[in-house]
């Protein structure tokens, strides 16, 4: 059995990701059943101890037959429309099939953007992180209403990534109407046969892939695509059918089901190129000795009590050089408060922080997991 595989038998927090293409039945409303037994498998994994971040499609499909157009529009604002009124629908068989296995819900709506403004980024991870840590499921779509050209090429196969790197998840998997990655396009050659596994970074998978069902769709392309991007921060990708029974269940158990795409570095290793190729360090941060031990030896995250000085000029989500009292780098992160809050909390407890700004954020100015030692 590959180790890839077999990784989804330990791992603790998955981004699962329903396709229009399954959630909608070619067009149709949304398939309320089938949600059903996917939230069945979902709630299932949870008992199991694995935290679930759910992408969910469908939002224009719904919104169309609740608003009784007969066609797909092609204006953009009019898809924006039909996602406004359909996702109130999504979320509501979401809402009301988890509450069936006594589990809260969330609605989160991100755009891409989202992921390339650090401040942004960090508001998004902190929710999320949040969310799972109180036992709620997020369920994410793409904030049509502010985009465009997502809605135009259908893909929210990126987003599920995007998620997967902001909530450092193990594994992306992406339910489909196919059974996995095939050599060609199996609706238009027959012949084609499943792939099993592959490198993510692969490049012979692009002349493989295709685009989807209907015109505007993102297919496999976008899927190999995504798969790249949630191993940078060292997930592996899944491509399966969500209409095989339990596939969710099925693959916690390392059946050999869909298409698994693993990344070429450890999550570890992913996350720290990840990180320090990001971005350029906008300050620097020197810590007590106390706090260079914490971080080192202990793996702790960097409070504001831990740190003697800060320069730079520099805004909540930017990169900070993080050094001890004699200028040795430690490491880099990314910092939870712009330079004139982290002046005034440095050297005082987390405590502190509400009396000295008026609003607590993070107890931490730089969380562990967003900092890379040297
Ligand atoms: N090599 C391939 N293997 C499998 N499916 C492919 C391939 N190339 C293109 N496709 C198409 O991709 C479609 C799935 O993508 P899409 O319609 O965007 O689904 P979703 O809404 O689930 O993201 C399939 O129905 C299939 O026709
Ligand atoms: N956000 C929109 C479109 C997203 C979409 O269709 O993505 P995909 O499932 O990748 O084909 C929706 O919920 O309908």
């Amino acid at each position: 059995m590959s180790q890839a595989r077999n990784r989804l038998k330990t791992s603790r927090r998955w981004v699962v990701k329903i396709g229009s293409a399954l959630l909608t039945n070619d067009g149709e409303g949304l398939d309320l059943a089938a949600i059903g037994r996917w939230v069945d498998q979902l709630a299932q994994l949870r008992r199991e101890g694995v935290e679930i971040v759910l992408v969910s499609s469908g939002s224009i499909a719904e919104g169309i037959v609740r608003l009784g157009w007969k066609n797909r529009p092609h204006e953009v604002y009019k898809l924006q429309a039909a996602a406004a009124v359909g996702q109130m629908g999504l979320v509501q068989a979401y809402e009301a099939n988890f509450k069936r296995h006594n589990t809260l819900t969330a609605q989160i709506l991100l755009t891409h953007e989202d992921h390339s403004n650090r401040k942004r980024y960090l508001n998004a991870q902190a929710t999320l992180k949040t969310l799972l840590s109180v036992g709620v499921v997020p369920v994410v779509n793409e904030n049509d209403t502010v985009v465009t050209k997502e809605i135009r090429f259908g893909d929210n196969d990126t987003l599920g990534a995007l998620v997967a790197n902001l909530v450092e998840a193990d594994a992306l998997i992406l339910l489909t109407d196919q059974r996995g990655l095939y050599t060609a396009d199996p609706r238009s050659n027959p012949d084609a046969t499943l792939i099993s596994e592959a490198m993510a970074g692969d490049s012979t998978l692009d002349a493989m892939a295709g685009t989807g069902g209907r015109l505007g769709q993102g297919g496999m392309a976008t899927k190999v695509r995504a798969a790249r991007l949630a191993a940078r921060s060292g997930a592996v990708t899944v491509i399966a059918s969500g209409r095989e029974d339990d596939v969710l269940l099925k693959l916690r158990q390392a059946d050999h089901l869909g298409t698994v795409l693993v990344p070429e570095q450890s999550p570890m290793a992913a996350r720290k190129q990840w990180i320090a190729g990001h971005l350029q360090a906008r300050g620097t941060l020197t810590l007590d000795a106390g706090a260079v031990t914490a971080l080192v030896d202990r793996g702790k995250s960097l409070l504001p009590a831990g740190v003697r000085a800060v320069t730079g000029s520099f805004s909540r989500g930017e990169m900070v050089v993080i050094s001890d009292e004699h200028g040795r780098v430690i490491g880099r992160g990314l910092v939870n408060y712009g330079v004139e809050d982290a002046q005034k909390i440095i050297g005082h407890p987390s405590s502190y922080i509400e009396t000295v700004l008026g609003f607590v954020g993070e107890q931490e100015l730089v969380h562990r997991d967003n900092l890379v030692l040297a």
